[in-house]
């Protein structure tokens, strides 16, 4: 029963004194809470540094998919994901696509999309045309906020004016255009577009309410595509399968909702691990798989002349390899390293890779034995340690399990019962 959670100047504190005031506030003691407590305090250190009120950090277990062959190059892929089998099937239909030639990616430019709202306009058709009028003097003065992005050969590309109807209301909505190179883009392009807010509104003759980014990148897109050796896939059948699978997807949401996060398993764990921002990333790809308000497949699959798997896949990936937690995070850094990419829209292209293979095992699975046999063997693991298993029961138990077909928690408290009879 907590005593209280108001706790003024909770964010003063250290985190080991946070930590303490916790427990006392929570009733409960220490060693019920100790999880929470980040031991080592380099690591506590960076914690308190990234986010406010930090007490500790939480590991996600960090695995390297393998067989991965994007444009030519070999990966090692840094995944970062709380789910068993995700980085098992990413490595598995890589390893088929490698057979005829990996993954081709290609992006556009790293651009994003800031939006400044401006209000009680009384003439819109007429503040559209004096705002594109006033292109070159606002972009001068975006660019004039960020001399590095510019040097780097970045900055602010083109401006767009929309008008947006909301019931009683109309907007005039600036679009600002900006190639944000190796960042994400949200801090570089806010603060442009906090800074031409005044002026866009003066232009317009109304007043501005929001300038921010818009997590809807689809300026930013990066396209990836694989063909499937369909004797390596398991046969014809097995292709059409998953033909049928994905036109599933595109035509239901039920379905496609599914199929997508099939996706996103692969891209969340490589965008975790590097540092990104999950978030960003999740809100893209499904705006993105809003086509005609539709909500529908963000990959497609087809049967090519040879009868083989094209499978491809198009969506919005801002990442960044500068700014962020992506220079901040010690473990984001080394996964970098790892990949070895160059830039970010190389980053972004082994990331789309690895959203396509992983829908492309899950489909395969999914089509054949069902999902199950690969999921619930890995997931096994798990099932014995909520169990109760000793760490020395867990592979025992785990080969029963798997062995009787039914990998559920009843099930494996009987299997753990009989091993400790020495059954
Ligand atoms: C699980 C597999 C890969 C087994 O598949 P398998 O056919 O038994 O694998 P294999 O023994 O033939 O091995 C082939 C390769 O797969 C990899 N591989 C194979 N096993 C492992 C392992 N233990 N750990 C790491 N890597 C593994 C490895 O690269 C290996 O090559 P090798 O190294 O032997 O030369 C397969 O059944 C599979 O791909 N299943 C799909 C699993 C999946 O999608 N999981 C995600 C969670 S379910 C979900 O959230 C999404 C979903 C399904 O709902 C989406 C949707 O509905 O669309
Ligand atoms: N809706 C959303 O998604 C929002 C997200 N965020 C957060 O914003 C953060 C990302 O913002 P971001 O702008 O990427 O981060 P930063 O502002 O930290 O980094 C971008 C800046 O780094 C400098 N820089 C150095 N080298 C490069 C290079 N090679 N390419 C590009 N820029 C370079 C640039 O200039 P300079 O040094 O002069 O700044 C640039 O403006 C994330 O943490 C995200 O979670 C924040 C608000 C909203």
């Amino acid at each position: 029963m907590h005593t209280t959670s108001r706790i003024p100047g909770f964010y003063k504190l250290a985190p080991d004194q946070r930590f303490q005031t916790i427990v006392k506030a929570s009733g409960l003691q220490a060693e019920q809470l100790d999880a929470l407590r980040e031991p080592d305090p380099d690591m506590a250190a960076i914690a308190d540094r990234m986010i406010e009120n930090a007490v500790g950090t939480i590991a996600i277990p960090l695995g390297i998919a393998a067989n991965f062959l994007v444009n030519g190059v070999d990966y090692l892929v840094p995944m970062a994901t709380e789910e068993p089998s995700v980085i098992a099937a990413a490595s598995n239909a890589a390893l088929i696509a490698r057979e005829l030639g990996g993954f081709h990616a290609s992006s556009m430019a790293p651009v994003m999309i800031a939006q400044v709202q401006i209000l009680d306009v009384a003439d819109p058709q007429g503040a559209r045309l004096r705002l594109l009028e006033a292109r070159e003097e606002l972009l001068a003065l975006a660019n004039a906020q960020d001399p590095l992005l510019v040097r780097l050969g970045g900055g602010a590309r083109d401006i767009q004016v929309r008008l947006v109807d909301a019931g009683p209301a109309q907007y005039v909505v600036l679009h600002l255009q900006v190639d944000v190179r190796d960042a994400m883009g949200a801090n570089a392009v806010n603060t442009m577009a906090e800074a031409l807010a005044p002026r866009i509104a003066e232009i317009a003759r109304g007043r501005s309410l929001l300038r921010i980014l818009s997590n809807k990148a689809d300026l930013r897109l990066v396209r990836v595509r694989a063909v499937y050796d369909a004797g390596k896939l398991g046969g014809a059948d097995v292709v059409d399968g998953i033909v049928d699978a994905y036109r599933f997807a595109a035509a239901d949401s039920y379905r496609a909702a599914t199929h997508n996060k099939g996706i996103m398993n692969g891209i969340s764990a490589v965008v975790l691990a590097t540092g990104n921002d999950t978030r960003a990333i999740e809100a893209g790809a499904h705006c993105h798989a809003c086509q005609n308000g539709r909500y529908t497949s963000l990959s497609h699959f087809e049967k090519d002349a040879d009868g083989n798997l094209v499978a491809t896949l198009e969506l919005p990936l801002a990442l960044g390899l500068v700014g962020g937690a992506t220079k901040t995070h010690p473990t984001a850094q080394a996964a970098v390293k790892l990949l070895g990419v160059q830039s970010a829209v190389q980053l972004a292209e082994v990331t789309a890779a690895v959203g396509l293979a992983q829908n492309t095992a899950a489909l395969r699975a999914l089509a054949t034995e069902g999902i199950q046999r690969g999921h619930m063997s890995l997931h096994a693991r798990n099932v014995a340690v909520a169990a109760g298993a000793q760490v020395h029961e867990i592979a025992p138990l785990v080969e029963r399990l798997v062995a009787d077909g039914h990998v559920r928690q009843d099930r494996a408290q009987e299997i753990l019962a009989a091993l400790r009879r020495g059954e």
